[in-house]
């Protein structure tokens, strides 16, 4: 009558059987790393060709800082080695113009390490004697520049015939005569920068406020940007300097830092991408782990398979069975996971979550039809823990479920380990007015003790059983013991997996009131248990009998 509500499942699920689909990988979050991984693969060696970038970049401007402080360092020695010399010409007692000047000249400056020419200048500044004819054309640019040591001024020269400018250092001995000496630019400037077409360096000297002299490549390095340059000033001499470089040359001679940052980055990339995967597979294939995840996204949902009075015909409540329902809507039944979610603990998280579920679902249809009850199937390992004792409570107390109204399962299939913690754990919850039943009786470890110890309040007999009802002698044997059982301990009985009518005669016949199968209904969606509920079972309006219902 009722099975026309939802399709028929394809059979009964072997608990302990375990199905790949159910505990296989997650693809979606699996595809998300396999993304993941790919984005970094690629972004890796991309990171590691900007970091190269940034790397040639700041060293480049290191490297000029330090190379206009050398300069400013060559500088001003030179400046010091120069004034020097010509103080020793100007300390002289001799007329420096006289008989022999140019050779007294020429020799200074041949053992000068500094100075290429020198002058000797008269009152009027006009250049009286030098080593070489040349500079007596010699013109100044700009003005001369006083440095903190009194006598001594600089100001920067173009010397014909090739008009090149030096630095010249002016040692004023008096107001009638001066001495003077030039110091090309080629004397600052470290010789690796000479070869300007490698490195891609120039400099650039100023002495005073727009006089400059620059050595070969300058212009060019300058042109190739702003962020290539380096300054320094000197902090005795009116000198500063600018180094200058082409960036393009720069990277250019420094290709190779590309490719050990590229494939660094690369390699590295890589790997994180491959403890990604791994990471992923390795989640993927932990049963646990996927369901843990599966539960958080609340993908395993109870089923309700009504329970019927087979006297009356009206339901009297339903056993919850889980299903995993996976985001592709794929329907997994328990027999694929429940085995593994009892040997790994997952299945107390599990529990409690179908207890939440079916308390919020059912609570409101339950809590105005009092005779109605809920079976939870608990394993083995439940009853060895007060705790569940505390969490059903904790969720039926506040619930639209009465505790009256919870049905804990405990199957005889597996072992009970510590039977007088079982029997504790079960009155326990008695007295919270939970009733207990065993289910699969017939089938398992237990035997009479489990029926005789436990103290259960309702027997469930397998279907074991009912499918050999009345068809083989034994079974029927076995049945009727059974029920016979029950009715001396005072136990319910609920029969198990009622296919046909003729089992549900049968069972009427030996006074059997319970039963459940798909006869009557295959487990339901909450939804579709709750209609079929509402249209079966009127609800009791006056809340005088429900509270008494309920109090049992
Ligand atoms: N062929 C046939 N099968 C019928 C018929 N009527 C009901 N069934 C199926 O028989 C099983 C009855 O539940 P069970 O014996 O407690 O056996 C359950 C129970 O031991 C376990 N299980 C299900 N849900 C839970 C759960 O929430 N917790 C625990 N610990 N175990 C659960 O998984 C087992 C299998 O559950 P299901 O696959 O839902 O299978 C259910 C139900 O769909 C019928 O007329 N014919």
């Amino acid at each position: 009558m009722l099975n026309c509500l939802v399709d028929l499942p394809a059979g009964r699920g072997s608990r302990r059987q375990r199905s790949g689909a159910a505990l296989g990988a997650d693809f979606g979050a699996r595809g998300l790393n396999l993304l993941a991984a790919a984005v970094i693969a690629v972004l890796a060696p991309v990171t590691g060709y900007v970091g190269a970038e940034t790397y040639l970049h700041y060293g480049l401007q290191q490297h000029l800082a330090a190379t206009a402080e050398l300069v400013v360092q060559r500088i001003d020695g030179s400046i010091d080695r120069a004034s020097a010399n010509l103080r020793t010409l100007a300390a002289s007692p001799d007329d420096v113009c006289g008989p022999q000047a140019r050779d007294r000249l020429r020799l200074l400056v041949f053992n000068s390490p500094v100075l290429k020419e020198v002058a000797v200048f008269g009152p009027d500044d006009r250049i009286r004697c030098s080593n070489n004819v040349d500079i007596m054309q010699m013109q100044t640019i700009g003005t001369m520049q006083p440095t903190s040591q009194q006598d001594i001024f600089l100001s920067i020269a173009v010397v014909p015939p090739t008009d090149r400018r030096v630095l010249r250092v002016i040692m004023r001995r008096d107001r009638q005569q001066a001495f003077g000496g030039l110091i090309p630019v080629e004397l600052f400037v470290p010789s690796t920068m000479i070869r300007t077409g490698e490195t891609g360096l120039g400099v650039q000297i100023e002495a005073g406020e727009s006089v400059r002299m620059i050595s070969e490549g300058f212009e060019g390095a300058e042109n190739s940007g702003k962020d290539t340059r380096g300054a320094a000033t000197s902090r005795r001499y009116p000198v500063r300097v600018l180094v200058a470089a082409s960036g393009q040359v720069w990277r250019q001679a420094h290709s190779h830092v590309y490719l050990i940052a590229i494939a660094i980055a690369g390699a590295f990339g890589l790997l994180i991408a491959w403890l990604i995967v791994l990471n992923a597979r390795r989640r993927g294939d932990d049963p646990i782990a996927g369901m843990q995840r599966a539960l958080d996204r609340g993908e395993f949902i109870p089923y309700y398979q009504p329970i019927v009075d087979i006297d009356t015909g009206r339901i009297c409540g339903c056993e919850v069975l889980v299903r995993w329902r996976k985001a592709d809507g794929q329907m997994i039944p328990p027999g694929s996971f429940i085995g593994e979610a009892e040997r790994s603990g997952f299945i107390f998280p599990l529990t409690l979550s179908l207890m939440r579920q079916a308390a919020a679902e059912l609570g409101p249809s339950y809590a105005t039809r009092p005779s109605l009850k809920c079976g939870f199937n608990l394993c083995a390992a439940h009853f060895q823990d007060d705790k569940i004792v505390d969490d059903v409570q904790e969720i039926f107390q506040r619930s639209q479920m009465h505790l009256s109204q919870v049905l804990l399962e405990v199957t005889e299939r597996d072992a009970l380990p510590d039977m007088d913690t079982a029997r504790n754990i079960i009155a326990s919850l008695q007295a919270m007015g939970v009733r207990v039943a065993l289910d699969d009786v017939g089938t398992g470890h237990g035997g009479m003790s489990y029926l005789l110890k436990l103290g259960v309040d309702v027997m469930k007999i397998d279907k074991l059983f009912i499918d050999a009802l009345g068809a083989e002698r034994q079974s029927t044997a076995i049945v009727d013991s059974l029920i016979d059982l029950a009715a001396h301990l005072n136990m319910d009985v609920v029969a198990e997996g009622v296919e046909t009518f003729a089992q549900v005669e049968a069972l009427r016949r030996r006074g059997v009131r319970q039963a459940q199968g798909y006869v009557f209904s295959p487990p339901l969606p909450g939804s579709s248990f709750v209609q079929l509920v509402e249209a079966m079972e009127p609800a009791v309006t006056d809340s005088q009998p429900v509270k008494k219902a309920l109090r049992g």
